[in-house]
């Protein structure tokens, strides 16, 4: 996306293949952005910060939260009215959380009356603003960013809790004035042109981390990962299962952008875990596998301070506790988390397993499926394309 508001040639080596990048990669060409798409690699022929075209139709977000909200941010800014469409999970998720604030920018964005897509954009020039966030969510910071770049004065945006930073970095390497003031304060100065560079990207961490569980929770495991993105805002899946005691060795790389490195995880034995408000953003979307490591280990772990899991693509704490009862484990629902009493051996209630359409969970229960003493069936594993379309395949390598 970035690339795209760049001027000239921005090359993405290492593109994760998932359905949500396609979908911005559709969206930026349907925005008259030229892609050229090879297997693992885009190069991106950005049009600069207003450079961008009215669609001919609705811009279709499929399932990608990300996206929209990103998105949102930067039409809100261009000289046109643009309007985004969601499925049927994503046009349940709370849109005025982005909307709102976009209005203090000068802004015009009109949701449903459930503050849900469909969203119509009418582009103006923004102001800038200043900002405190209700929520910790980078895509809403994201989205603020792209609009403060677009406005005609500085703007200073507030994080409740500090949360993954991958735009501010990124946006450094485009040449953005985007200052921090310790890790929840950002400045932003609009900008008259980003310009274009070469980029590699990190492995994510968050696919990464179904190995990381399953190295864990497997006996006689090793696994080696390599070049993952080790963002301290993005490492909380490391220090969770650090804390709970697994076998775990990290070796940092070079990098000049966004940290990286190498992992390996062996087989190990747990305790609970205790995670409160503060951890979760940097685990946010590994909480449903720190709830199956937390089903392993006798005793008593929770999670509270996550009721941002209620608004990703399914309600993810409810479907998390339908999984873990399903495999024989005793929770608590709490309204922002769960307590999860854990033991070693499940007792697999109904073998047939949902990923409630969510990638998430259905690599959730391929893992589980790892550790069960009894064959397990996932009914919609389509739902993984979403982000690891490869996942079989990777597990298939490590069964061999
Ligand atoms: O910025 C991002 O790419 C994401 C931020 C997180 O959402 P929130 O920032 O809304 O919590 C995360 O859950 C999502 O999967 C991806
Ligand atoms: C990419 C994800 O979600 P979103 O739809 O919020 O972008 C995710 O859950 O990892």
């Amino acid at each position: 996306m970035i690339g795209s508001l760049a001027t000239g040639l921005t090359t993405i080596d290492q593109f994760a293949q998932g359905e949500d990048c396609q979908t911005t990669v559709n969206a930026c060409r349907a925005l008259g952005v030229q892609i050229d798409q090879e297997k693992t690699r885009l190069v991106v022929h950005g049009v600069g910060l207003r450079g961008l075209k009215k669609a001919p139709d609705p811009l279709q977000m499929n399932n990608s939260g990300t996206t929209t909200r990103l998105l949102m941010g930067i039409l809100a800014g261009q000289n046109f009215t643009s309007c985004l469409l969601g499925d049927r999970s994503l046009s349940q998720r709370p849109m005025k959380r982005v909307s709102d604030p976009l209005t203090l920018f000068g802004g015009e964005v009109q949701l449903s009356a459930a503050g849900t897509l469909p969203a119509v954009i009418r582009g103006h020039f923004l102001h800038g603003a200043n900002y405190q966030l209700p929520v910790a969510s980078a895509q809403l910071k994201s989205a603020l960013l792209f609009a403060a770049l677009l406005a005609d004065r500085p703007s200073r945006i507030i994080e409740k809790l500090p949360t993954r930073n991958h735009t501010e970095i990124m946006l450094r390497q485009f040449g953005a004035d985007v200052k921090t003031n310790g890790d929840r304060e950002i400045i932003v100065h609009p900008a008259k042109a980003l310009v274009a560079r070469t980029l590699r990207v990190p492995g994510d961490i968050s696919s990464a981390a179904f190995w990381l569980t399953a190295g864990t929770l497997v006996p006689h495991s090793q696994i080696r990962l390599s070049k993952v993105g080790l963002n301290p805002y993005r490492t909380g899946i490391l220090k969770v299962l650090t804390r709970m005691g697994a076998n775990l060795a990290i070796t940092q790389r070079p990098a000049d952008g966004e940290p990286i490195g190498d992992v390996v995880v062996r087989s190990g034995h747990l305790r609970p875990i205790t995670l409160g408000p503060a951890d979760i953003p940097a685990v946010i979307d590994e909480l449903p596998l720190v709830a199956l490591l937390a089903a392993s280990v006798p005793g008593q772990s929770s999670i509270r301070g996550a009721g941002e899991l209620r608004f990703k693509e399914t309600d993810r704490i409810k479907a998390t506790i339908a999984i873990l009862r399903q495999l024989g484990v005793t929770v608590t629902e709490l309204p922002d988390g769960m307590v999860i009493t854990g033991k070693p051996d499940w007792q697999v209630m109904d073998p047939v397993f949902d990923s409630f359409g969510d990638h998430r969970l259905g690599m959730m229960v391929a893992v589980a499926a790892l550790k069960a003493k009894q064959p397990l069936f996932l009914a919609n594993s389509a739902a993984i394309d979403v982000s690891y379309p490869r996942f079989f395949a990777d597990l298939a390598r490590l069964m061999r």
